[in-house]
C-alpha cells in the first residue's frame, strides 16, 4: 500500500483529506512532526516530536455505520502492533470507542473523519496518534479524563514511528480482511476480549447528558451497550468514564 512520509504537517487527517481525490488506492500518511493535530469531539491533540501521527485514507463502500466499524479494526491493529514490537508483557487494553490504554492510562487515540454523498461514505480517513515518547501534560487534558501516558514513560521502550507504521499497516490489513470475509463478528469478539471494564459499571457522557450502567458489549455497528437502572441502552457516540 502507498506510504507518504512527511517532515511536517498541520494534521495528517487534513492532509489525507486533501490528497484523497488524487489517490488511486488507499494510502498511509505518516508525519514526523504534526503541528495542529485534532482529537475527538473538537479537541486538540498535542504531538511532541517522536510521537506517532499517521492517517490511513481509503475509499470504502458502505454507509456511515459500516465505516464506523473501521475504528475497531484500527484499535485492534494498534494493539497488535504495540504487542508485536513491545512484547507480550505490555499491559494494554482498549477503551470504547477506540482508545488504546497502557497501564490504565491513555496511550493512543483514533479519529475517524469521512465525506460522503447519498448516505454512502466516499472517503474515510482513520487518524492514529500514539504517545511513543511523551504524553501531554495531565493539566492540559480534561479533569476527569484518563491519565495520559507514553510508551517510553511507562516502560522505557523506544519504538520508531516508521517501525510502528509498518506493524500497524500489516495488522490493519489482517483485520480488514477478516471483516471483509466474515463481517463484524470476529472484530467485535477480538475487541471485547481486549476491552477494559467489560461487565463493570461505567459512565457514558454526551454533552450534558450522562448514562451510567454495566458495560455489556457493543452491537453490530459498534455502539456501546449498557444495562442501566432504566434498562438496556444503546449509545452510538459518547465519552466513556470509568468508575461508578
Ligand atoms: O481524541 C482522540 O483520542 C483521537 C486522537 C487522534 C489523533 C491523531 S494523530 C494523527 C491524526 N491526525 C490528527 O489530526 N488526528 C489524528
Amino acid at each position: 500500500m502507498a506510504r507518504h512520509v512527511l517532515d511536517r504537517v498541520d494534521s495528517t487527517n487534513s492532509h489525507a483529506m486533501r490528497l484523497a481525490l488524487s489517490l488511486t488506492g488507499p494510502a498511509w500518511i505518516l508525519a514526523r512532526r504534526q503541528e495542529a493535530g485534532r482529537g475527538r469531539r473538537g479537541r486538540a491533540w498535542a504531538d511532541p516530536p517522536g510521537n506517532f501521527a499517521a492517517s490511513l485514507v481509503m475509499r470504502p463502500t458502505g454507509n456511515p455505520a459500516e465505516a464506523a466499524r473501521f475504528s475497531f479494526v484500527a484499535a485492534l491493529a494498534v494493539h497488535d502492533a504495540l504487542r508485536t514490537l513491545g512484547g507480550p508483557s505490555l499491559n494494554l487494553a482498549l477503551k470504547w470507542p477506540n482508545d488504546v490504554l497502557l497501564n490504565g492510562g491513555k496511550l493512543a487515540g483514533i479519529l475517524l473523519e469521512s465525506t460522503g454523498a447519498g448516505g454512502q461514505v466516499t472517503t474515510l480517513v482513520i487518524g492514529i496518534g500514539v504517545n511513543l515518547v511523551a504524553a501531554p501534560d495531565a493539566a492540559l487534558v480534561e479533569a476527569d479524563a484518563l491519565r495520559p501516558v507514553s510508551l517510553a514513560g511507562e516502560t522505557g521502550l523506544q519504538i520508531a514511528p516508521e517501525d510502528l507504521l509498518d506493524a500497524i499497516a500489516a495488522a490493519f490489513d489482517v483485520w480488514q480482511r477478516q471483516m471483509e470475509a466474515f463481517g463484524f463478528g470476529p472484530i467485535r469478539n477480538a475487541w471485547l476480549a481486549r476491552a477494559a471494564k467489560l461487565r463493570e459499571t461505567i459512565t457514558a457522557r454526551t454533552g450534558a447528558s450522562e448514562t451510567q450502567g454495566r458495560f455489556e458489549g457493543i452491537d453490530e455497528s459498534g455502539a456501546l451497550i449498557l444495562t442501566t437502572a432504566r434498562g438496556r441502552q444503546v449509545i452510538a457516540a459518547a465519552d466513556v468514564h470509568f468508575g461508578g
